[in-house]
């Protein structure tokens, strides 16, 4: 496939109408490339948060053109048939909070995501351990999601984001409930993943310790893309 996985033109959003309407954001341009990690930085109420789940097509947007593995999914509306699938085969979404489901033990959260696909049990579990395994949580794989502290639950929410191994990962702040070392861990499988599935990572970042991992920064400003910095080489 040609052009970059996830590609933003001019996507605009503003939350409500009339006086009390909010730009959140306003023509952001972005392009991520199959095997790009890129961070994305800016103050509280930047639109980052936005901006990731208009990618991730839980949010519509207002204005603009957004495309995902060359395929238009919005531009004046939805272009896709079913937004749902979409979303469970090619994007991978790390949630700030990370909404596990709190019934289910912490391998059966991330062996759902591949069972619902239609991966068998066995396997989707094995693949599921590996992943909490690398992940420094595997020890923790039967304990039900009220039973992890909050940096097990978010490595927990970052297994299941990747095992279906989606094309493209969107990530809100990751590391933020992690350790330095662990964030390392963190950071060092999304680049892996990055490569070797030559996925398009976008990470939202407050964390100053892992700009250094990431290929380039985006930053955000009022609703608008701010400076892109080439990392230092
Ligand atoms: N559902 C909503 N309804 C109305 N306004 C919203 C909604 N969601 C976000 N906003 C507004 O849009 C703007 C961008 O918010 P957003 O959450 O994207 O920022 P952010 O950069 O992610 O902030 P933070 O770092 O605090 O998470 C803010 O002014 C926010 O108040």
């Amino acid at each position: 496939m040609a052009g970059p996985l996830v590609q933003v033109e001019k996507l605009c959003k503003t939350f409500g109408a009339g006086e009390t309407a909010v730009r959140a954001l306003a023509d952001v341009d972005l392009q991520v490339g199959a095997g790009e990690v890129v961070g994305l930085k800016g103050p509280s109420g930047s639109g980052k948060s936005t901006l990731l789940n208009l990618i991730a097509c839980i949010q519509e947007p207002t204005a603009g053109k957004l495309s995902i593995g060359g395929e238009t999914v919005w531009e004046g509306h939805w272009r896709v048939p079913d937004l749902r699938r979409l979303r469970r085969e090619r994007i991978g979404f790390i949630f700030q909070f990370h909404n596990l489901l709190p019934f289910l033990n912490a391998i059966d959260n991330v062996a759902l995501a591949m069972t619902l696909d239609g991966v068998d049990r066995t396997t989707a579990r094995q693949r599921a351990g590996a992943l909490l395994d690398y992940l420094q949580v595997g020890k923790r794989a039967s304990a039900m999601p009220s039973r992890l502290s909050g940096g097990e639950a978010q490595r927990v929410a970052i297994a299941r984001a990747l095992v279906n191994r989606p094309q493209v990962i969107l990530a809100d702040e990751p590391t933020a409930a992690l350790d330095s070392e662990r964030a390392r861990v963190v950071m060092d499988l999304l680049r892996q993943v990055a490569r070797e599935q030559q996925a398009a990572i976008l990470v939202v970042t407050h964390d100053e310790k892992i700009f250094d991992r990431f290929d380039r920064m985006v930053a955000l400003r009022d609703g608008r893309i701010e400076q892109e910095q080439p990392r230092a080489a």
